[in-house]
């Protein structure tokens, strides 16, 4: 049996709030029959790494000899992907017609209280028991490219998660909701729109009372900030600018404050829109509303522009981070190529995860070296960074290097700050390069024109682009369907380009991150042509 110590978050230095995934089992009230393992290992390979990210038991947590190991695994499965459902605390909720029905809507301002449309035939509905398979792939050995295997056979083993969308019973009343949104964490491009969407969905369904907490978790605690009122005309143009209609933060009050709060407010379902810190509080929401009984919705939509929540193909905004990064790695690549001897160098985000890195070099084509934190290297020395450029600077006459914020950071001073969510403060990798390639080329005596790109907070503030504009509405959409229908602590995201819900502490056990025996990141060295580092 695997430890069940594993840390959850990814900001195991919090001061309020260490959550573990002891914590998840402590308060697992929801679902108390739950044992849940630690999702890294997959038979042959340790790690957290994007292929191979199936969350998976321990190699050693399973009798392969035993001849119901496939059974056994796929029951623990389904109780560790079981969604936290009202009726689990309260067992006697009654569930109602919906009153989200695809046929029947002529006009979003009809009355819906006592309006209930429960007749037709087909609704479009989902039924709970209805599935997405997460891993699509069937392996003939463990040693076929980005293998995921549970067992040494690499036996086909089905993993299945919940499909998300609206359910004809519904377990509140649209005029007894107060639903409140929240944007916690960083930028990222699209949170407009998953607001739009949220509001949107939420009227449809017969919602009145809509309301935004300004600047994450912050605003329940400041008595200066005041909730925003939504309905869809406040939201109705607001995808078209980047940043949060409701302003963003980092930090904030103490989960138990924050569930104070709703009471206060009344507030029974809670949207909540960030990254891995924030589904750790909104997880905690949801135990702490579990514990005190109240009858209250908490549902996560992942923002992380890093793209690194565990199990979905892509969280929103990343398309374009990536899409906006090619900007900044073709200005380097002007700057560099119009120069002598010139080298641009680019610093894109990703504090864990090299997903940014990796596919705007991908999708560029015009970087020579791409650096991701998951890959070591050497920067001086003979098979080093520095005497690559030296190469490329003799052969090609210039260089284009594109860093993830997150790499390299062994060869940077520590100094052991962390923001106000507990995350670690990083050093500037890139400025950190760009002196060492001063400094190299000067002594080497050889010219060099360094230009160095840091669109961090460019790319951040941007709108969301069409493909992630689609995802933002689904996804939006999922969330409120997923309310509705009793469930709380879970997030949706997209899944082998179906829409499925998670149970939060399966999708933020750890960063996502990407595998440096992926074909995606072999394929990101075939294209750069550069050498291991090391
Ligand atoms: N383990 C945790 N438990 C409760 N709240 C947390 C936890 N980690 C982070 N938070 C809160 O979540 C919010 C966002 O976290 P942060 O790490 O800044 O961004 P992100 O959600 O994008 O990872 C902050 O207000 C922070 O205080
Ligand atoms: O300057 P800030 O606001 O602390 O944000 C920097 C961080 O924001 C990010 O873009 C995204 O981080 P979050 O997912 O935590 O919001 C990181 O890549 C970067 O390290
Ligand atoms: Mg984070």
């Amino acid at each position: 049996m695997g430890s069940i110590s594993h840390v959850i978050t990814t900001n195991p230095t919090l001061p309020h709030l260490p959550f573990t995934r002891s914590t998840a089992l402590r308060f697992s009230c929801f679902n108390p029959r739950l044992l849940r393992l630690p999702p890294t290992r997959v038979a042959g390979k340790v790690g957290v790494f994007a292929e191979v990210s199936s969350p998976s038991r321990t190699t050693s947590g399973i009798d392969f000899s035993d001849p119901d190991w496939k059974t056994k695994f796929q029951q623990d499965w389904e109780a560790r992907f079981r969604l936290p459902h009202l009726t689990d605390i309260f067992p006697d909720a009654p569930p109602i017609p919906s009153t989200f029905c695809l046929k029947m809507r002529t006009s979003i301002d009809r009355d819906f209280p006592g309006h209930y449309s429960s007749y037709e035939e087909w609704h479009g509905y989902i039924n709970n028991n209805d599935r997405v398979l997460l891993k699509t792939i069937y392996y003939s050995s463990p040693t076929s490219a980005g293998a995921e295997c549970i067992d040494p056979d690499c036996t086909w083993v089905e993993q299945w998660v919940h499909r998300a969308g609206p359910r004809e019973k519904i377990y509140y009343k649209p005029e007894e909701v107060k639903a409140a949104i929240i944007t916690c964490g960083g930028l990222c491009p699209g949170l407009n729109d998953v607001i739009r969407q949220i509001v949107i969905t939420l009227e449809i369904y017969g919602v009145k009372n809509i309301v935004g907490i300004p600047f994450g978790y912050r605003g329940f605690s400041d008595k200066e900030l005041t909730e925003v009122p939504l309905s869809r005309k406040v939201v109705q143009n607001i995808h078209l600018s980047g940043g949060s209609l409701l302003g963003v933060s980092r930090g904030g009050p103490a989960v138990t404050d924050i569930v104070d709060s709703l009471e206060e407010r009344g507030i029974n379902m809670l949207f909540v829109l960030g990254g891995n810190g924030t589904h750790a509080g909104a997880n905690a929401i949801h135990h702490e509303c579990c514990k005190r009984r109240l009858k209250v919705s908490v549902i996560g939509v992942p923002k992380t522009i890093d793209n690194d929540i565990l199990l979905m193909d892509k969280t929103f905004g990343f398309d374009t981070a990536v899409e906006e990064a090619q900007r900044a790695i073709n200005s380097a690549y002007i700057e560099a190529h119009s120069a002598y001897h010139g080298i641009g160098v680019v610093k894109l985000m990703g504090r864990s995860s090299g997903f940014i890195a990796m596919q705007a070099s991908l999708s560029s084509g015009q970087v020579d070296i791409c650096l991701i934190p998951e890959v070591p290297f050497n920067f001086h020395g003979p098979h080093g960074v520095l005497s690559h450029l030296k190469f490329l600077l003799e052969t090609k006459g210039s260089a284009v290097v594109c860093v993830a914020e997150g790499a390299g950071q062994n060869l940077l001073q520590k100094t052991n700050a962390t923001d106000a969510s507990g995350n670690v403060v990083l050093g500037d990798i890139g400025v950190y390069i760009q002196q060492e390639i001063k400094k190299y080329f000067k002594e080497v005596g050889i010219h060099a024109d360094v230009k160095y790109i840091d669109p961090t907070y460019m790319i951040r503030a941007i709108r969301a682009n069409a493909s992630d504009g689609i995802l933002c509405t689904v996804l939006g959409q999922n969330a409120v369907h997923g309310a509705f229908a009793g469930y709380s602590g879970i997030t949706v995201g997209l899944c082998n380009t179906h829409y499925a819900y998670f149970p939060i502490p399966e999708v933020i056990s750890h960063p996502r991150l990407v595998d440096p025996n992926s074909r995606m990141w072999h394929r990101c060295l075939t294209s750069t042509g550069q050498p291991d580092f090391i």
